[in-house]
């Protein structure tokens, strides 16, 4: 569905990102991760099409991306500043929609997407009225109700408090697997790329490059404390954690001689 070939990005004489490829599958969950300040964001915001990469190709089911294509969705961090103050939670959830669906097939579309991220009583209330995890909640409700072909994350659940960061990563991982989305996730956090992900694409530090594409191979059925306390979870995030420690290109090597050593192990 996605695919990425040797993208390079610089800001002036400042590189931010340089020769990224990988591709992304439909209806999988792959999270980006990376040191802080490492080009994460640039990355993504090139893949949504928000900045023209310097060089170097962004393709969506084979077209090239050049605008922010119409069947794409981009949930940012910040969920105070990406609401309407002055308009309905629906309201907000519908707004994207309002030139391409009538206003009934829009409602329904709204109160739809508000049903799954589980804010179907908070359609007529307004973002301030809300915590921040239901703000973010109805940002992601919004992202959903256009059903994109692929939606983009950027450190979504970076601005919540950690338990209601656990029920924003499950809901995520429901309804995302209800509706087969495909979904590229930025994060800084190991635990939640690996908890998160069916794929996590290792960053370097700056300038980004891909240091390592790991297959995570846990149970599609997660959970927030059996799974985090299982081996494999903690091995993999031990192999993301050296690998962002040490990013240089053996380190890819030496993951795979841990993964089999492993392997051989258990
Ligand atoms: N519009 C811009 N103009 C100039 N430099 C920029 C711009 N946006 C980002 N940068 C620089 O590019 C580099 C990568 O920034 P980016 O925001 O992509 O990193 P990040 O990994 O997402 O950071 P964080 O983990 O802090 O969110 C940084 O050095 C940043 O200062």
């Amino acid at each position: 569905m996605l695919e990425v070939q040797h993208l390079d990005h610089r800001f002036g004489g400042h590189q931010a990102v340089r020769d990224v490829s990988f591709t992304v599958d439909a209806g999988q969950l792959v999270c980006i991760v990376g040191p802080s300040g490492c080009g994460k964001s640039t990355l993504l915001r090139c893949v949504a099409g928000l900045i023209r990469p310097s060089s170097g190709t962004v393709q969506l089911h084979g077209d090239p991306v050049t605008g922010v294509p119409e069947d794409l969705a981009v949930v940012f961090q910040d969920y105070s500043r990406s609401l309407f103050p002055w308009l309905s939670v629906a309201s907000n959830v519908e707004f994207p929609l309002r030139s391409r669906l009538r206003r009934r097939e829009r409602r329904a579309r709204a109160l739809e997407a508000l049903e799954a991220v589980g804010l179907g009583d908070a359609a007529r209330k307004f973002p301030w009225q809300l915590s921040g995890g239901m703000q973010q909640r109805v940002s992601i409700a919004r992202a959903l109700a256009r059903r994109p072909a692929l939606l983009l994350m950027d450190e979504p659940f970076a601005s919540v408090d950690a338990q209601t960061r656990f029920e924003l990563e499950d809901l995520l991982r429901r309804v995302q697997r209800e509706q087969g989305s495909t979904v590229l996730l930025v994060t800084h956090d190991i635990d939640e790329s690996v908890y998160l992900s069916d794929r996590v694409l290792v960053l370097s530090s700056s300038p980004a490059s891909i240091v390592a594409d790991l297959p995570v191979d846990l149970p599609a059925e997660r959970d927030q404390i059996t799974t985090r306390e299982s081996a494999r979870f903690v091995a993999l995030r031990g192999n993301v954690a050296r690998l962002l420690r040490s990013p240089a290109p053996e380190a890819a090597a030496d993951v795979a001689e841990w993964e089999l050593a492993e392997r051989s192990a258990t």
